[in-house]
């Protein structure tokens, strides 16, 4: 990849996309992780006003530091950057004296889990609509079009996505290149919904590097039977998230009326 010619290729997109749409610039969660990190920095690049916002809901130490870290670099190196801290733990605390909690636990915890993301993605839009904003999308390709590894109407709910076409690998080059904090860069992945440390690879069974590989098999045309042991079992993982995602990744399916009918 060429680093430097790609950073410029999304920050003119972004810049141009601004421009054309007559807003004052981009809205961005916060959360100490890699993505987020990088998309935050390529909207700085463009000059335009940039709001993050850390939305902490029972989040571990670790991630709050991580993303203050990263907001205080960036402020220091661009004029354009505000920040909001909005604490939205008792909005899920009180969510959840709401909503029926009854169910296996597991499945209770995963729709809470979604919950948190969603909480954000309204408080984006928030503040998308207050200040003239876009919100920014921060989901990589691996995650946004291999596995679907993210909230519908969640963090998947956004305006614009800047690094949907890069793989995982290529965020973090862009993330060195871009002098992202070594807190963030040297993190685990991770979607930080369940309150503790779990990452990525914990929740998905297999690594970010094995995803994108066999992603990259799939678009070179390689099957099942080209494999065996541990990258089968990874190139099978990696084809059943992507069959049941699948709606994740497409329009929204919309019942066609046969003109007949009308
Ligand atoms: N065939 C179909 N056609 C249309 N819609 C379909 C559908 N199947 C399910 N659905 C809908 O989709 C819903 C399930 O999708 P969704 O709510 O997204 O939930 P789901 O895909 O079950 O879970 C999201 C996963 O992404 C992880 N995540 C979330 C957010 C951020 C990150 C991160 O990396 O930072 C990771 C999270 O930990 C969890 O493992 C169903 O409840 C249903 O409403
Ligand atoms: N505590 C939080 N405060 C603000 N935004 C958050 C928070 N947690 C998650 N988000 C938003 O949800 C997005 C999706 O999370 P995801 O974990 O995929 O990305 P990331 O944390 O930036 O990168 P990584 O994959 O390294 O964890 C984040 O990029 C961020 O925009
Ligand atoms: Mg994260």
């Amino acid at each position: 990849m060429q680093t430097e010619k790609v950073i410029d290729h999304i920050v003119k997109w972004l810049k141009d996309y601004a421009t054309n749409a007559k807003v004052n610039g981009f809205v961005i969660g916060i959360s100490g992780g890699i993505d987020s990190a990088v998309t935050s920095i390529l909207c700085a690049k463009t000059g335009f006003e940039v709001l993050c916002i850390e939305m902490p809901i029972h989040q571990p130490p670790s991630h709050v530091s991580r993303g203050q870290e990263h907001i205080q670099q960036l402020k220091s190196r661009f004029t354009n950057v505000k920040e909001v801290l909005v604490d939205l733990t008792p909005v899920f605390e009180e969510f959840k004296t709401e909503v029926s909690l009854d169910g296996k636990q597991a499945i209770v915890d995963m729709a809470l889990a979604n919950t948190r993301a969603r909480l954000r993605m309204t408080t984006l839009y928030y503040y998308a609509g207050l200040k003239g904003l876009l919100v920014a999308g921060t989901g990589n390709k691996v995650e946004d079009f291999g596995v679907g590894f993210y909230t519908k109407y969640g963090d998947g709910g956004v305006d614009l996505s800047p690094i949907a076409d890069l793989m995982k690998s290529e965020v973090y080059a862009i993330a060195k290149h871009l002098g992202v904090v070594e807190s963030i860069l040297n993190a685990a992945p991770s979607d930080g919904l369940f309150g503790d440390d779990r990452t990525d690879e914990d929740q998905i069974g297999a690594s970010y590097p094995e995803l994108e590989w066999a992603m990259t098999m799939i678009e070179n045309g390689k099957t099942a039977e080209d494999f065996e042991g541990r990258q089968l079992e990874v190139f099978n993982l990696f084809t059943r998230l992507n069959r049941i995602n699948q709606h994740k990744m497409v329009p929204i399916p919309i019942c066609e009326i046969p003109l007949l009918l009308k």
